[in-house]
């Protein structure tokens, strides 16, 4: 990622000095690059500060934690007040809170820049989302326009909001990642196992469904994924690939997050848990082997109606969820900790270049977003969901006929269901609670007013 950076400055012209701590990376990464690109390696921390011209810029690509701690210590004895240090790896933002508050107190300027679309993107054009210092967010402004992926809105960076909290909406853009790959994978494993479609069958499904309707990075990504074999056995290569999905973090971040934040993100929870459920691999395995609970394969025919614009339907209902949820975060983190976060300008910072860009995006930003709480509270957005919902159901319905999970998809059902429901059974789970633990209730006439079960003695 940092290569790839480097030489995305270097080719809008900018000098780029570059260190690693390993100085074999760096003399490797010069001997395969252009001379006419004036970049320049450094084996010393001293020697590259020295080599910026003031106020400095220094943009950090670290992996997130102490990594950048320590490299952020490395380098204060050699900065001078006025210099810009830029985190622009996947950082908790509690820990971007806490060094801005450090670096500024010793009168350094400090920005934490989410940056998305992997290392392509980096080369490319990245969707920037930089957060903190605005006054040094307007110094390296240009310079940073110049890299950004572009979209019909303009450059894909802008000033994400106060201190931490480009690394918020990084942690979000991420979240809501999660929660859209799932959904992408569980419409896969449908047509797989209901449909019994071939992979490249898929891949030519996810195009035209780019072509027709979201222009996603991620289904792009898929389709070119599923068309790949597997040269020794020319089996698809998806099929030799084990179904045990990994992750970083930044979706566990969001998830905690949104809990401590008492915003119910049901549906990025389950992309979480659902990576974390196929990890146990080796207990699948076996419990699968005593289950009754087997896949089901019934005639096509009987399912008598297309299946595959249900699909559509299904992954559109999951974006506008993934979406609602992500959103809904970082307007409550917005008022919670004064970030003054614009969400347009978020939608437009993604709109190309991050992993979420997708025409789905331009959808949104029809939408009047201004101090929104959450997106289903809009009418257009609400009717959307509204013409959906009947497919996804039926989708829904279907998986558990053929006993496939779909944990995402079910989730952003009953994340719909529960967020459209006058009445929840919560005022059940508040009794109980107050039977056993004298917790209290509120009683629908009063509800301001804290009551208690009078209990007689024969009740306890
Ligand atoms: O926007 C991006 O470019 C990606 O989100 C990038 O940041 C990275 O690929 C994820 O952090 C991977 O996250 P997981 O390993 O947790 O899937």
């Amino acid at each position: 990622m940092g290569k790839n950076l480097s030489l995305n400055f270097a080719q809008k012209g900018l000098r780029v000095s570059v260190y690693d701590k390993e100085y074999g990376v760096t003399k490797q990464f010069l001997s395969s690059i252009p001379f006419s690109y004036s970049i320049r390696g450094f084996q010393g921390i001293d020697a590259l500060v020295e080599s910026l011209s003031r106020p400095r810029v220094i943009i950090l690509l670290i992996t997130a934690g102490n990594p950048v701690d320590e490299v952020i210590n490395s380098l204060l004895p050699f900065l001078e007040v006025g210099d810009i240090v830029i985190d622009s790896g996947n950082s908790h933002f509690k820990d971007t809170e806490r060094r801005y508050r450090f670096l500024t107190e010793k009168g350094f300027r400090f920005l934490g820049m989410g940056l998305s679309g992997g290392s392509e993107g980096a080369l490319k054009g990245p969707s920037l989302m930089p957060g903190g210092d605005y006054q040094a967010y307007k110094q390296v402004e240009e310079m940073l326009k110049k890299i950004a992926a572009k979209s019909r809105y303009g450059e894909c960076v802008n000033y994400m909001g106060e201190r931490s909290a480009g690394h918020f909406v990084k942690m979000v853009h991420n979240g809501i990642e999660y929660g859209i790959i799932a959904g992408i994978s569980e419409v896969y494993q449908v047509m797989r196992e209901v449909l019994l479609l071939r992979t490249d069958e898929i891949a030519t499904i996810f195009e035209e469904w780019n072509e027709l309707l979201f222009d996603s990075f991620l289904l792009r990504v898929a389709s070119i994924v599923l068309r790949q074999v597997d040269e020794l056995t020319g089996a698809p290569y998806i099929d030799v690939i084990l179904d045990v999905a990994e992750q970083k973090g930044t979706g566990l971040w969001f998830t905690q997050t949104a809990l401590e934040l008492g915003i119910p993100a049901i549906t990025i929870a389950a992309s979480v848990n659902s990576r974390m459920i196929s990890v146990f691999k080796e207990l699948r395995m076996r419990i699968s082997k005593n289950s009754q609970i087997k896949r089901r394969s019934l005639e096509q025919e009987s399912l008598g109606l297309d299946l595959i614009s249900l699909l559509k339907d299904a992954l559109m209902f999951v974006n506008y969820i993934a979406f609602s949820e992500g959103l809904w975060l970082l307007t409550r983190a917005s008022n919670e900790f004064g970030y003054n976060v614009q969400l347009d300008n978020v939608l437009k910072v993604w709109r190309k270049g991050s992993i979420l860009e997708s025409n789905f995006i331009d959808y949104l930003l029809l939408e009047d977003l201004g101090g929104l709480g959450c997106l289903i509270e809009k009418e257009n957005i609400i009717k959307n969901l509204n013409l959906l919902y009947e497919n996804v159901i039926q989708v829904s319905s279907i998986a558990k006929r053929y006993n496939i999970p779909i944990p995402v998809i079910d989730s952003a059902i009953n994340f719909y269901l529960s967020i459209v429901s006058e009445k929840l059974p919560a005022n059940l789970v508040q009794a109980i609670r107050d039977w056993f633990g004298y917790h209290g209730f509120y009683k629908v006439d009063k509800p301001n007013q804290v009551f208690h079960f009078e209990k007689g003695e024969a009740d306890s």
